[in-house]
């Protein structure tokens, strides 16, 4: 039996060749369709953020040294406007985001000025005493041209892609991704959408992990699920092209028709994890049609073993690990003292109250879960309150 960083070694490994490939191939895209990806080169700032120096506030626009005093009203000045220099003696109505005119140095909110609201160009208004820069976002004070915006690798969210937009770029050049082929294998499986037989079951896996990979930032071609015929999956694998990974759900325990297993015997390896869910798992590189070696990961068919060990062996690889935190833990809890036992769990406030037990078939526990509760190797038990790692869903 090996240890769980024994197997995460070795998918590291196993994958590493592919990483540095993508890490060297662009792709460019509009912004939109950049979320997930991860930015191929640094970005300087083409521009200022904010572009010019603007009004923060509602109100009028002044000189600072002339506040304190009655002023002429001069044109109002909105939004999107370019305004004139601002003349001595006068101050204008602005609103927020408007460009500061030249000569101008402060804003008075309109509630501040006397009378409090805006008045018409010639009128007079009386406006507090305020110090320069006052309701002021100068141009470059979140974020000066040249500077860096992002850095490469980053994985674009909604906060980094806002960024771009706000620095007026359509579209990013960001990592390939990389293409991963999901097959689920097993006479009893059928697809979702058709009426349940006796003795089957409806296809959870190329979903689950399916949508956990897309997440991770996989391009995801789902196969149509295998049944146990080893034959059946090695012409499969041999018409197989223009993949990066393989993962297989299924078919490699100590079964008598454990397809994968039968399948690719003496070609990837079979191993026994210390791990539960997720004890048993398959690695290697498949041999195909045309030479090349494609890159293999054959994990469990039980529901949560599937998503457990990608959550353990792949996700990082791809994604970055998940946020990590203690919790007290809301009940008692035993774990097998040899294996390393991942609950499901709630994470709330300090706190992760067990969902189910340990099966690896309760896939409606993990639904209602947002986090893995991680009891390692050694840990035979934990009293309710006990501090346990807990990773964030
Ligand atoms: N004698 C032993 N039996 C088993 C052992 C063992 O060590 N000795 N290990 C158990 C553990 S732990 C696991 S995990 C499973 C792994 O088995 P396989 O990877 O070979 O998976 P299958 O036997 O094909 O399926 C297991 C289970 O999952 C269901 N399944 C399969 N595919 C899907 C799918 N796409 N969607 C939903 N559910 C799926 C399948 O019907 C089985 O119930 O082996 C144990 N046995
Ligand atoms: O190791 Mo299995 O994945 O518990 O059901």
């Amino acid at each position: 039996m090996r240890t769980v960083s024994e197997h995460q070694r070795d998918v590291a490994e196993l994958l590493a060749p592919l990483f540095a490939q993508l890490d060297s191939e662009a792709e460019t895209v509009p912004l939109r369709e950049a979320l997930h990806r991860v930015l191929f080169a640094d970005l300087l700032a083409p521009i200022d953020l904010p572009p010019f120096d603007n009004s923060q506030m509602d109100g009028y626009v002044l000189r600072a040294a002339e506040s304190g005093a009655s002023l002429f009203v001069a044109a109002t000045i909105p939004a999107g406007s370019n305004p004139a220099e601002l003349a001595s003696g006068q101050a204008a109505p602005i609103m927020t985001g408007a460009k500061i005119p030249a000569g101008a140095d402060a804003v008075v909110p309109v509630e501040l000025a006397e009378p409090a609201r805006f008045l018409e160009p010639g009128a007079q208004v009386r406006l507090p005493s305020v110090p320069t820069d006052h309701f002021i976002r100068r141009a470059g004070s979140d974020l000066a041209a040249g500077q860096l915006a992002l850095r490469a690798g980053t994985r674009l969210g909604p906060a980094q892609l806002g960024l771009a937009a706000a620095l007026g770029l359509a579209e990013l050049q960001v990592r390939r991704r990389p293409r991963v082929t999901l097959l689920s294998t097993g006479d009893e499986v059928l697809p979702p959408g058709q009426p349940l037989r006796p003795g089957a079951i409806y296809d959870a896996n190329s979903t689950l992990l399916g949508t956990a990979l897309v997440e991770a930032g996989a391009q995801l071609r789902v196969l149509p699920s295998l049944p146990d015929d080893p034959a059946e999956l090695a012409a499969t694998l041999n018409r197989l092209e223009d993949v990066d990974l393989l993962i297989s759900t299924g078919g490699i325990s100590q079964g008598a028709y454990e397809v994968v297993k039968q399948a690719l015997a003496g070609k990837v390896e079979f191993h026994s994890v210390a791990m539960q869910p997720g004890g048993p798992q398959a690695i290697g590189a498949v041999p195909t049609a045309s030479g090349v070696r494609l890159p293999f990961l054959g994990f469990p068919g039980n529901p949560v073993s599937t998503l457990v060990s990608f959550e353990m062996f792949l996700r990082p690889l791809l994604a970055g690990p998940r946020t990590v935190v203690r919790a007290r833990i809301t009940s008692a809890v035993s774990s097998p003292e040899a294996k390393h036992q991942v609950r499901r769990g709630f994470f709330q406030a300090g706190t992760v109250e067990l969902l189910g037990g340990p099966g690896s078939h309760l896939l409606h526990a993990l639904s209602t879960a947002n986090a893995l509760v991680q009891l390692p190797v050694g840990l035979t038990a934990l009293e309710a309150e006990e501090e346990v790692e807990v990773w964030l869903l």
